[in-house]
């Protein structure tokens, strides 16, 4: 891949999970992002343990060679949160804009049954015409602000959520304006449908419409663990349905391909939240991004 055009990140979630606090509880902030560095990635999306005030972050991370890329947004547009949703975007695309990042990435939380302790294959939420309709006017809006700050909006596709089956991607990438993009999370899309074609057929689709990737890998036992046994999503985790790329059951060689082919241009994000305690953040992140010198030669 072209150096010149793709920037490689992490996300911090493998250190301290902001889903599951006490995944990592044990770990610092200055922990985190020194061992991203020492890993060999030059960016990082944003945890709750960071600094809030962007001087002293941007201080903490300059000194490691980091920029912050992205950090994750929760919308509730389907809910008819237009005004709330919007306040908070409004902070969140400043803090974002002061730090240098370029895309924003959000997801439709109306509903999501991601944090709760509800079967992740069982009970995922489904929304109706209405709802769609909502969804897209509020993407439209928050696509509208950002670009006033030269900055980019994308929706994460997420289990348990009512946008996470590539229909539903679909119906979201039709109902918006082309100026919405898509934040394709390839561990995501791997886990709704259990098989590598379909993540391939979203890149293709969308790849002009694809400014950020998140590279997560799936363990495939442990995934069907999760749908035989009913679980939740955060069970998932702690079972370690996730792991980096290249220890999964994705391969990559294809996805950075296509990527290269179409002129990608952004960052990609490694991005496997697992137990600490169990995975050594450390040690996957390396194991990650050697997996990525060896195939997509950056
Ligand atoms: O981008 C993400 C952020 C996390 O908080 C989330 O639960 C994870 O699965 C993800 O893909
Ligand atoms: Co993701």
């Amino acid at each position: 891949m072209n150096t010149d055009k793709v920037k490689l990140a992490i996300a911090p979630i493998a250190w301290t999970n902001d889903d599951l606090p006490s995944l990592g509880a044990e770990n610092t902030f200055e922990q985190c992002v020194s061992e991203m560095a020492l890993a060999g990635f030059t960016g990082c999306e944003v945890g709750n343990k960071y600094p809030k005030d962007p001087v002293v972050l941007k201080k903490q991370l300059s000194m490691r060679g980091l920029q912050i890329c992205n950090a994750w947004f929760s919308t509730f547009f389907a809910d008819g949160k237009l005004d709330e949703t919007i306040a908070g975007f409004m902070d969140h695309m400043n803090f974002l804009h002061t730090m240098g990042a370029k895309v924003i990435g959000c997801s439709e939380q109306s509903g999501s049954i991601q944090g709760t302790d509800r079967p992740i294959f069982d009970d995922k939420p489904t929304f109706n015409d209405e709802q769609w309709h909502l969804v897209a006017k509020g993407y439209n809006k928050l696509s509208e602000m950002a670009a006033e700050k030269g900055m980019s909006v994308c929706l994460h596709h997420h289990m348990g959520t009512a946008i996470q089956t590539p229909a539903e991607i679909d119906r979201f990438m039709a109902e918006v304006e082309p100026s919405v993009g898509l934040l394709l999370d390839t561990g995501h899309i791997y886990y709704s449908e259990g098989n590598q074609t379909v993540i391939m057929d979203i890149l293709n689709r969308y790849m002009n419409r694809i400014p950020h990737v998140h590279l997560k890998d799936i363990r495939e036992e442990k995934r069907q663990q999760v749908i035989n046994e009913h679980r939740c999503f955060l069970d998932g985790v702690r079972l370690g349905a996730f792991t980096v790329p290249g220890d999964g059951v994705i391969d990559f060689k294809p996805i950075f391909d296509a990527l290269d082919k179409a002129g990608y241009e952004g960052w990609m994000v490694v991005e496997a939240e697992q137990d600490p305690s169990v995975a050594n953040p450390l040690e996957y992140a390396f194991k990650a991004r050697q997996y990525i010198r060896e195939i997509a030669h950056i």
